[in-house]
């Protein structure tokens, strides 16, 4: 369940709620995003008053979220439910189920209505056929709209009355004004300005917990007890100013993240009863449905184009801004912009689940687990706050005790250190910093899925790449064709495409294709099967063939001197070979070639200049392996691996440092989940790459690794002043305070200006 905190602006007040909704029995974990303000709560309660209450009592205002963006009602029409037993009966099975959250019943019309999750719906009917009625559903209302996010109203009147209250209090206590007005003015301020401050406080202290309104609390009512009021009014005023600028950068960062991403269009024209076009919300229109974008439109909706040409601007999810050519049988993406033409395309998925969707989820749940320097700087505010708390009060007490000094005095130095014992800007520098960078890469088609990865990156070492489909088109061409001894050439080519035909392996397409070009008559297989790492076998007219590389004609005991020289010759010009075997040995050779992608080369300069190693790791053949190896620069070459190989290289490489590897994420799954960030390409048509990748790339584009790379180290400089900074500020009034040099006042206004320091530093990356 995911609420939306409005009033949850500094990270101090994440620990009250902790610490409240921790003793909630059933609630098993909490996870917040303190720049987006939410709160999922991991639970396993039937309800979620508990939770509610919990919140209510510390006096969070929680939005929930999940229901308001996902709950949908559906109407269902029940024929056979026309009395109370079957009703009861019904309810029974549903109410307890997850995901739904209400039941309405209607016996004069036989339906139900449900309220439930999204997604659920089929497990519904499934619970209601189980108890043998037969549902349809009636009409959809919607409730799936995404509620804009509730803003809360920044109450200006009362800061401006405090803010003129506490002016006059110091203006009029300065032209030696009796002390009754001075009080008094204090008083309004402080009453207008910080009643909330107090209240929230006052909830903190109940609960244990010295979050920063607690902290302000007591170091104005302590500035009012030693008679230093006007300052307790200025510090209120100012108080309450920060918090309100500090929620409105923040909101501002918000914003930006989101407006990076969401850009798909509201409405989409669709054709409706296969003659007329409608304009309609995008989130109403069904699978398979037809729609037609006009030139300069944006694409409302995944889908395959039907109809038309046209070029595509692919930068909002690739980040490539070279237009893409797009014709049937092309996909298309939510959120890109067509640019030339006019084009009809099939809804291939809907909008909450387009690319462009899964991107920014993928975003927003990155920003929930935490990045290492995040985890420390949290641990950091847990002791820092407490501990300063304690000092504040050897400060008031043991000089005074000890020296005979002034009690006023150090009174006075122990409020200061109050004020500056909220982490607020530290504790706030680090999810601004990860979460602007997270975006800046999802806006350049990098989708990191954690900000471990982007902290992590900048420690890469080595990379390991696949050698087809990563640094190659993955597009072979047949370049060769040789029938090999006696063999009948006709015969032996057919057989080969007949087997090649059947597989989707790129050597065998290669083949499959240049027979088809070639008008080759493709025979019968039989008893088809896939040699992994080798080839493929099969039978033909009752007779046994295998097509496969090196490695199997040498398993196979089928190589000879002459056979060994042909194939080292067409390896060493960096082609793969395969060869047909019958049962008598070698019949024909082919020989297949790759072309190197011109980025691929970039992306490894680029690399090597970044300082990280690069190391191929292929099952093609080691002469081949160091051909294209050498071409584009590579530092090393691993050729002749099967998919555990890849993984014993990985595990080897992980010895040495961070390592990374890219692969198209199908037979080197292994490897690329044992490698510390696994980089899956060509992520834009593939759901399963975007899920199980650490980093996703959108397109196969490898120059996307440097800027990964790159956007890490900037990343971690951000944080790295951020932290310095805020901790910097700090430190400063530490001294300042015990030379007794710095103003409670002053103190806020620093810690204010830190805050915004440190958001506006962070959102600096968001333009990398
Ligand atoms: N189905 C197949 N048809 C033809 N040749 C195959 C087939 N499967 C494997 N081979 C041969 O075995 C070699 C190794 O195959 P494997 O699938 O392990 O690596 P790959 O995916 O081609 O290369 P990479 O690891 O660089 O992606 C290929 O280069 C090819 O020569
Ligand atoms: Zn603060």
């Amino acid at each position: 369940m995911r609420y939306r905190i409005e009033n949850m602006d500094c990270p101090t007040e994440e620990a009250l709620i902790r610490n409240k909704l921790g003793q909630v029995p059933g609630v098993t974990d909490l996870q917040f995003n303190l720049v987006q303000r939410t709160l999922t709560v991991l639970h396993q309660l039937p309800a979620l008053a508990p939770v509610e209450d919990a919140l209510a009592a510390i006096g969070m205002q929680a939005v929930p979220l999940d229901t308001a963006v996902s709950a949908v009602e559906t109407a269902l029409h029940i024929a056979k439910m026309d009395c109370r037993t079957k009703e009861g009966l019904i309810r029974g099975k549903l109410s307890g189920m997850p995901g739904v959250d209400a039941l309405a019943f209607n016996l004069v019309q036989r339906t139900l209505t449900v309220r439930h999750a999204t997604g659920v719906l089929p497990d519904v009917l499934a619970a209601l056929k189980s108890l043998g009625f037969e549902a349809e559903a009636v009409a959809t209302a919607g409730g799936a709209e995404l509620t804009a996010p509730v803003r809360t109203r920044t109450a200006w009147w009362p800061l401006i009355v405090s803010g003129a209250a506490a002016l006059l209090a110091e203006v009029v206590s300065w032209l030696g004004a009796p002390a009754w007005l001075v009080i008094a003015l204090a008083l309004v301020a402080i009453g207008t300005g910080g009643l909330s401050t107090y209240k929230k406080g006052w909830i903190a202290l109940k609960n244990r917990n010295l979050n920063m309104n607690a902290l302000m609390s007591i170091a104005v009512t302590g500035a009012m007890l030693i008679g230093h009021w006007p300052e307790a009014a200025m510090v209120m005023v100012l108080f309450a100013l920060a918090e309100v600028i500090e929620a409105k950068s923040l909101d501002r960062a918000r914003n930006a993240i989101r407006g990076l991403m969401d850009l798909a269009p509201e409405r989409a024209t669709v054709l409706q009863d296969g003659n007329r076009w409608v304009e309609a919300d995008a989130k109403t229109v069904a699978l398979d449905s037809r729609v037609r974008v006009k030139p300069g439109e944006r694409i409302a909706l995944d889908g395959v184009v039907v109809l038309g040409r046209s070029t595509i601007n692919q930068a909002p999810i690739t980040g490539e801004s070279l237009p893409v050519e797009k014709a049937e049988g092309d996909p298309v993406f939510a959120g890109t912009i067509n640019e030339a033409g006019s084009l009809e395309y099939r809804v291939t998925a809907t909008a909450n689940d387009s690319t462009l969707a899964r991107i920014i989820h993928a975003v927003e749940a990155a920003q929930g687990n935490r990045a290492p320097t995040q985890r420390f700087v949290d641990q950091f505010a847990r002791w820092y706050t407490p501990l300063v708390f304690a000092v504040a009060i050897g400060v008031a007490v043991v000089p005074p005790l000890l020296m005979g000094t002034a009690w006023l005095e150090w009174t006075y130095r122990a409020l200061v250190l109050l004020v500056i014992a909220c982490p607020c800007a530290l504790v706030i520098s680090t999810p601004v910093s990860i979460v602007s960078g997270l975006a800046a890469a999802a806006r350049h088609g990098i989708l990191i899925k954690g900000g471990v990865y982007l902290e992590n990156g900048r420690k890469l070492r080595w990379l390991a790449l696949d050698k087809t489909g990563t640094i190659t088109h993955g597009k072979p061409k047949q370049t060769d064709f040789a029938a090999w001894g006696e063999a009948d050439p006709g015969l032996a080519r057919a057989i080969a495409v007949s087997l090649a035909a059947r597989s989707d392996h790129p050597v065998s397409k290669a083949i499959a294709v240049a027979g088809q070009d070639d008008a080759v008559t493709v025979r019968e297989v039989e008893d088809f099967a896939a040699l992994p790492g080798r080839g493929v076998r099969g039978q033909v007219a009752g007779a046994h063939y295998h097509l496969g590389n090196h490695r199997l004609v040498q398993d196979l005991g089928a190589s000879s001197a002459a056979l060994e020289a042909h194939f080292s010759s067409l390896e060493a010009q960096g082609k793969s070979v395969v060869a047909l075997l019958a049962s008598d040995g070698v019949q024909a050779i082919f020989a297949v070639a790759d072309t190197v992608k011109d980025s691929s080369r970039q992306a490894i300069a680029d690399l090597h200049a970044l300082g990280v190693k690069t190391l191929m790791l292929t099952g093609d053949n080691p002469h081949t392996a160091q051909a294209i190896a050498g071409e584009v620069g590579i530092d090393r070459a691993q050729g002749n691996l099967l998919p555990e190989d890849k993984l014993r290289e990985m595990e080897a490489l992980a010895a040495q440092g961070t390592s990374g590897m890219v692969g198209d994420g199908i037979n080197d799954a292994p490897a690329l989940a044992r490698a510390d960030i696994g980089f899956a390409m060509g992520a834009a048509g593939s759901d399963t790459a975007i899920e199980t990748a650490d980093v996703a790339l959108m397109d196969d584009d490898l120059r996307k690794i440097p800027a990964f790379i790159r956007l890490s180290r900037a990343t971690a400089h951000v944080l790295m002043q951020n932290i310095t900074l805020a901790l910097g500020i700090k430190a400063v009034f530490l001294v300042l305070t015990f030379a007794g040099q710095a103003t409670m006042w002053a103190a806020v206004f620093a810690d204010m200006g830190a805050s915004l320091l440190v958001v506006g530093n962070g959102m600096r990356l968001l333009r990398k």
